[in-house]
Formats: C-alpha cells, sequence, structure tokens
C-alpha cells in the first residue's frame, strides 16, 4: 500500500504559524508535506495534566501510519520502535507538541505511540491512513520502555494501557 512507504518518523513544522490579534492561524499540513500519506479517518482525544495514553499500535495488515498533532495545551509525545528488523528496535524518540509550536509528528508503521499531558488540559488530533481495526489493535506497556515519564498517576491511565506486555516479553508483528 502506498501510504504505507514513508518508513521514518518525521517531526513536521508547521506550514503557517501566526497569532495576531484575534487568536492563532496554523496549517499542519498541506499537499507535499507527505505526498504519500492517504487520510482515512481523523479523531481527537482531550486528556488533563498527568493523563498518560499509549503505548499503542494497530498490527499488521492493519497497520496505521498516523500524524499526531496537539491542536491545544502541550504533550510529551513519545514513540517506540518495535520493527524487529530495526537496529534501533527498542528506541525510543520524545517531542514535545504544543499549541504554541504547532508541530505534528508522523508514526510510520512499525512504532508504538504514547503521550502524557504536560498542560492542566490537552486536545491531541490524530490523522490516520488506515481505518480502526480493533481487532488488530496492541500496545506495551509504556513503563518498560526506555524513558522517564516522571510521575505516574494510575489513575490517569487506563486499565488497558496498564495491562499491556512489557516490552522485554513483546513478540513484536513488525
Ligand atoms: C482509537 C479508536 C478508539 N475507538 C474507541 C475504543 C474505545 O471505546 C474508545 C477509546 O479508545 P482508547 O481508550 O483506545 O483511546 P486512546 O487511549 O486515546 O487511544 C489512542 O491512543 C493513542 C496513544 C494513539 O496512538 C491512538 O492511535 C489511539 O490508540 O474509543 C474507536 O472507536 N475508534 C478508534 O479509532
Amino acid at each position: 500500500m502506498d501510504n504505507l512507504l514513508i518508513a521514518e518518523h518525521q517531526l513536521i513544522e508547521p506550514k503557517v504559524n501566526i497569532q495576531d490579534a484575534r487568536g492563532k492561524f496554523v496549517k499542519i499540513f498541506t499537499t507535499g508535506t507527505l505526498p504519500e500519506f492517504v487520510i482515512k479517518e481523523i479523531f481527537y482525544s482531550d486528556s488533563d495534566k498527568g493523563v498518560i495514553r499509549g503505548m499503542h499500535f494497530q498490527a499488521p495488515p492493519f497497520a496505521q501510519p498516523k500524524i499526531v498533532t496537539c491542536v491545544s495545551g502541550a504533550i510529551l509525545d513519545v514513540i517506540v520502535d518495535l520493527r524487529m528488523s530495526s537496529e534501533a528496535f527498542g528506541k525510543v524518540y520524545a517531542y514535545e507538541l504544543n499549541e504554541e509550536n504547532g508541530r505534528s509528528l508522523y508514526i510510520p508503521v512499525g512504532f508504538a505511540h504514547g503521550f502524557k499531558g504536560l498542560s492542566e488540559h490537552n486536545k491531541v488530533l490524530y490523522h490516520c491512513s488506515t481505518v480502526y481495526a480493533p481487532d488488530h489493535e496492541g500496545g506495551i506497556d509504556f513503563r518498560s520502555i526506555d524513558f522517564d515519564w516522571g510521575e505516574i498517576n494510575p489513575s490517569l491511565v487506563s486499565e488497558r494501557d496498564l495491562g499491556f506486555p512489557e516490552l522485554i516479553n513483546f513478540d513484536s508483528p513488525f
């Protein structure tokens, strides 16, 4: 599938990021940003400070490249490389996405994704290049990757996210 061809993650700078007397205008994506990226679903989440969601992926043949943008507030966005053939298997990349920098993160096939809310509230917008496939959803315990999440409040994490396997015991489908 063409939309699975962009193999590496990319931090996408906004094409326009303007503040004026009315407020902000941010263009996060335009044709040419990721020419092969096809949008099949768009959704957003709304979370409070300290909430952690992740680390999630969809397994082949329903793997799901996506572009993540924090349109309100601030998050620490985190991905981990789960590609068995990758020299960087298990490597973690983390970026602050927030309403000021207008940045997005493109997440290719073979990575799990999660984030922690840094501001009082955040809204995170997803553009996905495949549709939701609940039977092919998977995850890694966010506490098992090589990343310091700071304070973790289990009441701000879903039951499902607390029950995923640890990376060390994980049989990657990628
Ligand atoms: C992801 C998703 C969930 N749902 C449903 C399932 C559930 O009842 C409810 C909330 O789902 P979750 O608890 O999985 O929501 P959440 O934990 O926010 O899931 C998201 O986490 C981040 C880290 C990602 O990377 C996303 O791709 C997605 O997996 O929405 C859909 O109907 N369609 C979807 O595409």
